[in-house]
């Protein structure tokens, strides 16, 4: 498939890098770009950044980007349900990788306490996002079968956490992987993002970009959801 085959939404933008060095590079450089124009016209900056393995060189690159990381405060767009020294954890991937350099002094938002069940720590989440009103910049991943955050294909609550207006900022998720038990923050409240970037690396991806824009079901592929919006895509091999 090339890059020409995939028709997008006219509201989408697919820029291509060459690795995943060259894409982490400019992603960082974007955001960085993005939240100091943020910062020109507001006090603060809302960032919401995806786990998973891929953005682990883009935070490294975007803890290097010279701005007010003071006024920035960073959340998570979901989080398995581990505790932070689990590898798994996106709030350790986010602690290790971008709280540092000049991003040291950003505050950090993260989603998961254990707190003695899943559903607790969802409605424990949801609460602690009360005072996130929108988001400036949201960084979403992919998988390869058209998650985004945590909303999964076929998982419970998946029909309210895609609800548009849903009262709920976080909601409580099943993978199909482990760790199974996750957060997620809701469509409603990643729908309130003013700028969008979806970043994905692979063929399969690209792939599964494909199908997610040639059909419409949104329960089966969640990422098609965002479709509708303005959003960049950066892709690599
Ligand atoms: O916690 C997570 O796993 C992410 O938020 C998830 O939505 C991720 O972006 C995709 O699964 C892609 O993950 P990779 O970057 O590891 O392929």
């Amino acid at each position: 498939m090339t890059m020409t085959d995939i028709q997008l939404p006219s509201n989408a933008s697919l820029s291509k890098f060459s690795d995943g060095t060259e894409l982490a590079k400019e992603l960082a450089h974007a955001v960085g770009e993005l939240l100091r124009e943020v910062l020109a016209n507001q006090k603060d900056a809302s960032l919401t950044v995806s786990g998973g393995r891929s953005p682990i060189l883009f935070f490294e690159y975007l803890s290097r980007q010279r701005l007010d990381w003071s006024r920035v405060r960073i959340y998570l767009a979901d989080e398995r349900c581990v505790p932070i020294q689990d590898l798994e954890s996106n709030e350790g991937l986010v602690r290790r990788h971008l709280l540092k350099g000049f991003a040291a002094s950003a505050r950090f938002f993260g989603l998961y306490e254990p707190c003695g069940s899943h559903g607790k720590a969802a409605v424990r989440a949801d609460r602690a996002l009360s005072g996130l009103s929108h988001i400036d910049v949201l960084i979403l991943g992919m998988g390869d079968d058209g998650h985004t955050a945590s909303l999964f294909p076929k998982s419970p609550n998946l029909t309210e956490a895609l609800c548009p207006d849903g009262a709920k900022r976080c909601l409580p998720m099943l993978a199909p992987d482990d760790p199974k038990q996750r957060l997620t923050m809701s469509f409603s409240m990643l729908r309130t993002a003013s700028r969008v970037i979806l970043s994905i690396q692979g063929a399969n991806k690209l792939a599964t970009l494909q199908e997610a824009v040639g059909g419409a079901s949104v329960d089966d592929m969640p990422v098609r959801a965002f479709l509708a919006h303005p959003m960049q895509i950066y892709w690599c091999p």
